[in-house]
Formats: C-alpha cells, sequence, structure tokens
C-alpha cells in the first residue's frame, strides 16, 4: 500500500517505521516545511499533525477521493463538521483518540466498570492523564474519551480539568518529560478504592493501531471508528 503522512513528527516518524516494515511504502510526508504537495500516489493518508492542521489536512483527502486515517487530537468540536463532509463527498474517514490496541481494550473495560459502578453514588470519580512536555492540548483526546463513556453512567453531567469543580468528573493532566502516554480512572470511596491503568511503554502501539486501521480501511467508504476496526464493543 503506498501511505501519505500528513505530519512528520514523533508520530509520523514511528508510523513509517512500523509501515516499511509491513511491506509498505511511503511515498509523502508533509511536515510544518512543505509548501505544497499532491496526494495523486496516494492509497490511504494517516494524518498525525497539529489541532490546528487537522481538519484541513483531513477535506483536501476528501477533495482527492483519498481514504484518510486521523489520529490528531484538540481539534475535535469541528467533528460533526468533518463528518458531514465526508458523507457528502463520499469520501472514506477513520478517527482515533487513540489507535493503540491496549488502550481500545481499555475503553471496553471503562465502559463495563462505569456501568457496573452506576448505582453505587458513594463513589468519586477521577481521573489522571500523563503525557511528554511538548504536547499541545490537555486533556489528551484519549482521557476525553473515556470520561464521555464514564459520565453517560455516572452523577457528573460533564468533565473539568479543575479540581476545585467537584460537581463534574475531575481530569488531572500531567505533563512529564518523555511520557508517552498514561491514562487512569480511579472510583474511591470512604471504605475503599479501585482504579483502571493503561500505560504507554512506547509509540509503537499506537503506531501499529494506525498502520492496521490503514490496511483496513482501504477500499472502504464512509466513517469508522478502531471498534470496527477491532471488531469489539
Ligand atoms: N490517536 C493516537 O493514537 C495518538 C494521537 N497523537 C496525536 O497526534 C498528533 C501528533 O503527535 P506527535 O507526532 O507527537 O506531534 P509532533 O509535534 O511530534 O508532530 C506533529 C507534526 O505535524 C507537522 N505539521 C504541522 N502543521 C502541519 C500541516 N499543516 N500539515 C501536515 N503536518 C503538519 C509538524 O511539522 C510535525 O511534523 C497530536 O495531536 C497527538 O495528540 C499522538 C499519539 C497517539
Ligand atoms: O500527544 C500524544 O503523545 C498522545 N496523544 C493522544 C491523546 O491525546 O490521547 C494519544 C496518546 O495518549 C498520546
Amino acid at each position: 500500500m503506498k501511505i501519505g503522512l500528513l505530519g512528520y513528527g514523533k508520530m509520523g516518524k514511528t508510523i513509517e517505521k512500523i509501515a516499511l516494515a509491513r511491506q509498505h511504502d511511503i511515498v509523502l510526508k508533509v511536515d510544518t516545511n512543505t509548501e505544497t504537495y499532491t496526494l495523486d500516489d496516494v492509497d490511504v493518508a494517516i494524518d498525525f499533525s497539529t489541532p490546528d492542521a487537522a481538519v484541513d489536512n483531513i477535506l483536501k483527502c476528501f477533495s482527492h477521493n483519498v481514504p484518510v486515517i486521523s489520529g490528531t487530537t484538540g481539534w475535535l468540536q469541528h467533528y460533526d463538521e468533518v463528518v458531514a463532509m465526508c458523507k457528502e463527498r463520499d469520501g472514506t474517514f477513520l478517527y482515533a483518540s487513540n489507535f493503540s490496541l491496549g488502550v481500545n481494550i481499555f475503553f471496553e473495560l471503562n465502559k463495563t466498570l462505569s456501568k457496573l459502578m452506576a448505582n453505587l453514588p458513594e463513589y468519586n470519580i477521577s481521573m489522571e492523564e500523563i503525557h511528554h512536555t511538548q504536547k499541545l492540548d490537555a486533556p489528551s483526546g484519549t482521557a476525553i474519551s473515556l470520561a464521555e463513556d464514564i459520565i453517560k453512567n455516572s452523577k457528573y453531567g460533564t468533565w473539568t480539568l479543575d479540581a476545585a469543580k467537584t460537581k463534574a468528573l475531575h481530569i488531572d493532566a500531567k505533563r512529564i518529560e518523555n511520557v508517552p502516554g498514561t491514562h487512569e480512572v480511579l472510583y474511591t470511596s470512604n471504605v475503599d478504592s479501585i482504579s483502571i491503568k493503561h500505560t504507554a511503554h512506547s509509540r509503537e502501539g499506537f503506531a501499529l493501531g494506525a498502520v492496521i486501521a490503514a490496511e483496513w480501511i482501504a477500499g472502504k467508504k464512509g466513517v469508522f471508528s478502531m471498534k470496527d476496526v477491532l471488531n469489539i464493543g
């Protein structure tokens, strides 16, 4: 498969390594220094760029009839517009806040736990996410996905980064040098606590999931998620 990388930073470079090992060709690498480029030779585009750049990159793929995978976080206020545009253009699109297979299992575990805890309001729920210091957005896209699933079954109506707002689900977003991505969900009562945690040891899990998604989406039309790729949930 001929892959175009829209964003050639930490993730773009890790995806390149995994894609080459799986016998794909990288035919395009776009970063901030790229002035113009063509998608003519690209079978699937993979966007890991920046919150400001993602929407334009994705729409450009729809215009050129190129299936696109996006893992960029921090732009989701535009998700519904992008989905509408994909349908209008008969395009192919898959977004995931986290492509790692482990986190997609963790998402299911989080949903199940939140349903089990739904009638136990004596437990307060909180979350922690830790990422490297170059990360542009907070909380992480993964933390938002986890929080949205918890909120559906809980006493909290929304999430917050502000620990003082005790009626909202608090997400503590920490930034520590070189941490690839750690997420924890914690339930605490007066008598005990329960927590579930995912720790990424490197970026390779995210990159492998993105390449698997690109392999899966080639030749399909529509809007998909990792649940479709992994056939879970
Ligand atoms: N969904 C997932 O599994 C994961 C998502 N991410 C997200 O992916 C994004 C990228 O992460 P990193 O690679 O760590 O960041 P990075 O800062 O290392 O790389 C970003 C790249 O985007 C490029 N870029 C800037 N403007 C661009 C434009 N207009 N078009 C194309 N490229 C452009 C930059 O030159 C750079 O090469 C972030 O939003 C991050 O949160 C990161 C890891 C996993
Ligand atoms: O910026 C990152 O590095 C990561 N971003 C994603 C997110 O915002 O959830 C996924 C992963 O945790 C790494």
